[in-house]
């Protein structure tokens, strides 16, 4: 029987047959969703012979949710991940310059799933820029709810606008121009506070060496400065004993106490070279919302691209998984990206269940692909004497060497 998953004395309670829900997503969505679904039910289905099995729940958002309700982002989309704690997304399109909100940030904020966890690791094969890209192998923390994506914006010229500069620059003596655009960025503590939270205790439970805090706190003191100081306070008052601070080692890096986790800070354009100079000294990052957006996506580029780039949004509980992409729209429908991403978010999906064996054997099927130079579009066209394949052939030569 199919069963919903339940959250009970600060457990999830999976049972063999849970009720996930998916939204296909817009563009390239659906293609790599399928993908998707055929590779986590054959593994799943070889991981325990058929004891296990997912019920996969199609909920709607996006393009197919408007042509459907009339609405983007239908109520009933929202609650039944809320009922449901464990969800799954495709990609989907937000409008330039006007239009609709971010469907995709509307749901991390209503389902307040703070950390947008994106790790960044090169599997061998993979066809890369950078001359050691097995060097590269980080967690992204990304603050999900806060920062610019709260969506405080006035255009230029409007009533609203012309409100805010007045304030600005009478009660605040600013001085913003009247043609101006006005945008309003904020960080609480709190929000801070939790994600360090998460991802240092992800550190201390994965065997991680350090957490890098990644802030522009020196133009931006009052937000990503004050990042920078709540996440070191949060680390010395909650974690003392099992973190140690840069500023009190010796020398740079050297004589760390066993077992400790180095707690160090760095400024994010520096941060984007030292990704590509010397990624071996960073593990876990932890950053405010748009410097996380920016970092994902450059730090996938080291590990081949946006197509090996998986992620899931997670909050205390609720989590739904989704590649660090976006619809890539001029492929939609011609059954060619890489799903990669996705799988690889499917992956991270079930090590959150638990199925832990069934995750395994996609990472191993989809290294077998890789090593075989069975690859899609993306890295194929940077590999030598690669067979390039669709999307749906790669799920296929995936699950040929699982079953
Ligand atoms: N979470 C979400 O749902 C997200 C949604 N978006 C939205 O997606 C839309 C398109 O955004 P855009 O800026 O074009 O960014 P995309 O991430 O959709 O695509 C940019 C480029 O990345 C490469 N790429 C992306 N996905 C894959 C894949 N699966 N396999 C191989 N290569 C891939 C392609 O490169 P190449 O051209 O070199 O082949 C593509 O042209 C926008 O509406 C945006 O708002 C964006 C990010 C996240
Ligand atoms: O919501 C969007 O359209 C873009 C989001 C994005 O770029 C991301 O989450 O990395
Ligand atoms: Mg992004």
């Amino acid at each position: 029987m199919p069963e919903k998953i339940y959250v009970k004395d600060g457990k999830l309670i999976i049972s063999d047959n849970p009720i996930i829900p998916f939204i296909e997503g817009d563009g390239t969505g659906p293609d790599i969703w399928r993908a998707t679904r055929k590779v986590v039910d054959a593994a799943v289905e070889k991981a325990y012979g058929g004891r296990r099995s997912i019920e996969w729940k199609e909920i709607l958002a996006g393009e197919k949710a408007f042509h459907l309700t009339g609405k983007w982002l239908p109520e009933e989309t929202v609650d039944a991940i809320k009922e449901h704690i464990i969800a799954i997304k495709g990609p989907l399109t937000t409008p330039i310059g006007g239009g609709f909100r971010s469907i995709n940030v509307t749901l991390r904020q209503e389902l307040d799933l703070y950390a947008c966890v994106r790790p960044v690791k090169w599997i061998p094969g993979v066809p890369s820029p950078v001359v050691h890209p097995e060097h590269v192998d980080v967690v992204i923390f990304r603050e999900n709810t806060e920062d610019i994506y709260a969506g405080i914006e006035w255009e230029a010229e409007s009533e609203d606008a012309k409100k805010a500069r007045q304030f600005l620059n009478i009660e605040m003596s600013c001085n913003v121009p009247e043609d101006a655009g006005i945008g309003v960025k904020y960080i609480s503590k709190a929000a801070s506070e939790r994600l360090m939270r998460k991802a240092l205790k992800y550190a201390i439970e994965n065997g991680r060496k350090s957490v890098t805090i990644v802030h522009k706190g020196n133009i931006m003191k009052y937000t990503e400065g004050s990042f920078k100081n709540w996440c070191y306070a949060l680390a010395k008052s909650e974690f003392a004993g099992k973190i140690v601070t840069e500023e009190e080692l010796p020398s740079c890096g050297s004589n760390v106490p066993e077992g400790k986790i180095i707690v160090k800070d760095r400024i994010s354009d520096n941060m984007f070279q030292q990704l590509l100079l010397r990624p071996s000294e960073y593990d876990v990052i932890v950053t405010p919302n748009l410097n996380g957006d920016y970092l994902s996506d450059a730090a996938a580029a080291q590990v081949g691209g946006l197509g090996m780039a998986p992620g899931g949004n997670i909050g205390d509980y609720i989590a739904l998984f989704e590649a660090t992409h976006g619809t890539a729209p001029k492929y939609a429908g011609l059954d060619k990206v890489n799903p990669g991403s996705l799988i690889l978010s499917a992956v991270m999906m079930l090590e959150y269940m638990g199925w832990k064996e069934a995750a395994s054997l996609i990472t191993e099927g989809l290294a077998k692909a890789i090593s075989q130079k069975t690859v899609t579009y993306d890295l194929a066209r940077q590999m030598e004497g690669a067979r390039e394949v669709t999307t749906s052939e790669f799920a296929r030569a995936i699950i040929e060497s699982i079953t």
